[in-house]
């Protein structure tokens, strides 16, 4: 097990560059075994969530070369191999396997894929997308085996009951050399979704629509990537940093971002009365002055992302009075943090789901637990803010998502290390 070291209490400085975003990453890995040719992906974070879908693919004999931060993908001498345990297991995002491997080889025996404790995370409408281009779909033993019909899969008009990012990348995915034309109704909007019909339309595919809530599909018969393609930068990992610059910041410039991914999320830091400037492609954060508390609601893009309502909850305890709230509507139940910022001396409670969070001015180290990724971003910010020495044990899962974190903490100036125990 990894463990988070941090000897808290230092003002932060200077510039951190952020990586491809992880949750493009995690799906882009998967695609890319619907190209005849090599694929190379730019910009990709060093992250575990790389390193397994890696593992994955040298299951199916896909050769992978990862150096620095660019990767080859070498679908040459694939095999459809079922993809029932194990590493699959290790992460949410191996369900993108199911669409990838149907779409390119009209089956996929995959296992019921792990991730994050952030709630139940319901996989139906995956399957009926499957089920509505053709594909019968099995659950036996723990796998989902999902079949393509001997006449291959055909295009579907799709109506996702949420706008379900997860489904409407797997749908994608399948679908893209499927017979005639899909239409996905009620598509999620996320940026991610964007860079994935980038990736899919360079290789060949016709994808239009992407990032509105109805995207066409037309079937086409195979893809080839041509060219290299560079993975948005990660507005989670960029929203973490804002929050960081703002409870411990002297100065701190975020670059490679995309300030338009940001919007919801920089309109309530600065609502807060952080103040930010925005260049091009780079936000420098001031030092925080007197912070007013506010209200978070989670919501689909553009709406402020669940993943980030566990990241801003430590620069709410900085506001100097009033009553936070913050309320995931995506993932109610994603709450685990709470009890552990407790154990830091944080004034914040749960109540039916509801987050209450009062000014606290001062926390102290203590021995916490990182239940899952953005619950170890956001207590890694509160052990920078505290006094003394925080542990974080489960540390693994920061590591799932956050590209080189020690190095750039330490660049920052931030006393910290990974260990295994
Ligand atoms: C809308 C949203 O904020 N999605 C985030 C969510 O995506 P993730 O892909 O996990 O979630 P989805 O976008 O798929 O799901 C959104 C909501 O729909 C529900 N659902 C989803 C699929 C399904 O078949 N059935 C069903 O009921 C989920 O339980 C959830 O409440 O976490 C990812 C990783 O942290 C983020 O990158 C996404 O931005
Ligand atoms: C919950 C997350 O990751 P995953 O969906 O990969 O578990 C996240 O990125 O916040």
């Amino acid at each position: 097990m990894k463990q988070m070291i941090i000897h808290g209490g230092k003002p932060l400085k200077g510039d951190v560059w952020i990586g491809g975003a992880k949750n493009s990453t995690v799906a882009l890995i998967p695609a890319s075994i619907l190209s005849r040719t090599p694929v190379t992906l730019e910009g990709v974070p060093r992250i575990a969530d790389v390193d397994n879908l890696m593992d994955l693919l040298s299951e199916m004999d896909v050769k992978c070369d990862f150096h620095e931060t660019t990767l080859r993908i070498n679908p040459d001498n694939i095999k459809r191999s079922p993809l029932p345990a194990g590493k699959i297991k290790s992460l949410r995002a191996s369900y993108y396997f199911m669409g990838a491997l149907l779409g390119r080889f009209g089956k996929a025996v995959v296992g019921f894929p792990g991730g994050d404790d952030i709630g139940p995370r319901p996989i139906d409408q995956h399957i009926k997308g499957f089920e509505a281009l053709g594909a019968t779909v099995e659950n036996k033993n723990d796998q989902i085996i999902i079949t393509a019909p001997k006449t291959g899969l055909r295009g579907a008009k799709i109506h996702l009951k949420m706008p379900s990012v997860g489904a409407t990348m797997n749908i994608i995915m399948a679908s893209v050399m499927a017979k005639g034309q899909t239409i996905i109704e009620n598509a999620a909007k996320e940026p991610e979704i964007i860079d994935l019909a980038t990736f899919l339309n360079n290789m060949g595919a016709v994808i239009r629509g992407a990032g509105t809530e109805v995207i066409r599909i037309e079937g086409v018969e195979e893809l080839k990537a041509q060219t290299p393609h560079t993975i948005i930068p990660d507005r989670i990992e960029a929203g973490t940093y804002v929050a960081l610059a703002a409870c411990i910041g002297n100065g701190i410039r975020i670059h490679n971002i995309i300030e338009e991914h940001l919007d919801s999320y920089l309109a309530k830091v600065e609502e807060m009365g952080v103040v930010i400037d925005a260049d091009e492609d780079s936000l420098y954060v001031y030092p925080a002055g007197d912070l007013k508390m506010i209200q978070v609601r989670t919501d689909v893009y553009p709406g402020f992302a669940t993943d980030l309502q566990q990241p801003i909850t430590p620069l709410l305890l900085t506001a100097k009075s009033g009553e936070g709230v913050v309320i995931d509507q995506i993932y109610p139940k994603r709450v685990g943090h709470i009890p552990e910022l407790q154990k830091m001396g944080a004034n914040i409670q749960v109540e039916d789901n509801i987050i209450l969070v009062h000014p606290t001015h001062h926390l102290h180290g203590a021995h916490v637990s990182a239940g899952e990724i953005r619950a170890g971003a956001c207590l890694m910010l509160a052990g920078l803010m505290a006094d003394g020495e925080t542990i974080i044990s489960n540390a693994g899962n920061i590591l799932r998502g956050y590209d080189r974190i020690e190095q750039k903490l330490r660049q920052l100036g931030a006393e910290v290390s990974v260990i295994d125990v």
